[in-house]
C-alpha cells in the first residue's frame, strides 16, 4: 500500500489527483473531523529563533496518525531566511558531512556554497549545486551501517538545538536535546523513498522536521508497509513532529511541488540574492533527532 501510493503521487502522467491530500492551511476543526487544533501552550509574545509569537502557532493532529503533530509555517520571513542561510552557506561546512565529501568533486580546502558562488554561472557550479543531497550534522548518519557512533561526530549546532528545545517545550513535549540532523536538499525532480528512521538509540524521543522553499507531497503511513499512508501537503516554515506511535512509521517525499506562496522570498539585502536564487528550485528539510536517552552522555 504504501509503495503504490508512492509510485501514484511520483508519477508524471497522468497527473495524481492532489485533491485528497491533507493540507493544514485550509483545513478548519470544523469542517474536517479528522484534524484537531491544538494552540500552542507557550504564551511567550517575543520572536524567537525567527518564529512568531507562540499564541499565534496552531498545532494539528491527526487522529488516524497517532503522535503526527503538523505546525503550519510559525515562522517569520527573516526566520526562514535565517534558516535557509544557515542550511545552505554554514551547515555545508566543515566539520559537518555532505553527500559530496566522497565523491572527489571537491578538493579538502573548498567548501560548497564558497565554491559555488565563487563560479557563479559555470558549469561546475551548476554541477555541484545539483549533487548537493544531503548534510549531517552532530552525531552524524551513516548511510551504510545505520548506526551512529562516538568516532563521527561534530558539534551540533546551538540555534538548532536551541529551535527544537523552544518548539519541544511549547508543544508540550518537555525537553529535548538534538543530537543529530540530517539537511535533505531537494530538486524539483527529488524523491526521498518510503522508510522508518530508527539508528537511535533512543526511539522515545520526537523527530523534528523543518522544511523550507518549495513545497512537498509527504506520505506517512504505518509501522509497515501493508498500511495505506496519508498524504500531506508541507510548505515553506512548515514543522512536522513524529511523536509516540508516528516515530517509528514508514515516511517518505514521493514529489516536490512548485511552491503555491514564497513566505521566504522579498528581501533589499544583497547578501540574500544568491540563497533566493537556490531556493526558486529547491527545497529544503532539517530532520532533526536526539539520539541518547535522557541522562545518557555517550553511546
Ligand atoms: O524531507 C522530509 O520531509 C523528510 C525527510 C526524512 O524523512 C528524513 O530525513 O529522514
Ligand atoms: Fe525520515
Amino acid at each position: 500500500m504504501f509503495k503504490s501510493d508512492f509510485k501514484y503521487y511520483k508519477r508524471k502522467s497522468p497527473a495524481p489527483d492532489l485533491s485528497l491530500i491533507v493540507d493544514f492551511k485550509n483545513v478548519s476543526s470544523e469542517s474536517d473531523t479528522d484534524v484537531l487544533k491544538i494552540i500552542a501552550l507557550n504564551k511567550d509574545k517575543e520572536n524567537k529563533f525567527g518564529l512568531r509569537p507562540c499564541h499565534e502557532w496552531q498545532v494539528h493532529h491527526v487522529p488516524k496518525r497517532k503522535g503526527l503533530l503538523f505546525i503550519p509555517n510559525p515562522f517569520t520571513r527573516m526566520g526562514q531566511q535565517y534558516w535557509i542561510k544557515r542550511c545552505v552557506r554554514d551547515f555545508t561546512r566543515k566539520p559537518n558531512r555532505i553527500n559530496l565529501d566522497a565523491h572527489g568533486d571537491l578538493r579538502e580546502d573548498e567548501d560548497w556554497w564558497d565554491i559555488c558562488s565563487r563560479l557563479k554561472g559555470t558549469e561546475r557550479c551548476r554541477t555541484l549545486l545539483h549533487k548537493l543531497r544531503w548534510a549531517t550534522l552532530g552525531y552524524h548518519h551513516n548511510w551504510d551501517t545505520k548506526e551512529y557512533s562516538e568516532d563521527l561526530q561534530s558539534p551540533f549546532p546551538e540555534d538548532l538545538a536551541q529551535l527544537c528545545q523552544f518548539v519541544s517545550k511549547t508543544i508540550g513535549l518537555g525537553d529535548f536535546t538534538a543530537e543529530a540532523a540530517i539537511v535533505n536538499f531537494y530538486h524539483m525532480d527529488s524523491t526521498l523513498s518510503g522508510h522508518t528512521d530508527h539508528s537511535e538509540p533512543d526511539k522515545e524521543a520526537p523527530l523534528f522536521s523543518f522544511s523550507f522553499g518549495q513545497s512537498a507531497i509527504f506520505l506517512l503511513g504505518g509501522q509497515t508497509l501493508e498500511e495505506k499512508p496519508t498524504a500531506m501537503l508541507i510548505r515553506s516554515g512548515d514543522i512536522v513532529v513524529m511523536t509516540a506511535e508516528s516515530r517509528l512509521c514508514y515516511h517518505g517525499v514521493p514529489r516536490i511541488l512548485p511552491a503555491d506562496e514564497t513566505p521566504w522570498t522579498g528581501n533589499n539585502d544583497k547578501d540574500w540574492e544568491p540563497f533566493e536564487s537556490y531556493m526558486e528550485s529547491s527545497r529544503i528539510n532539517m530532520n532533526v533527532r536526539q539520539v541518547l536517552p535522557a541522562g545518557y552522555k555517550h553511546l
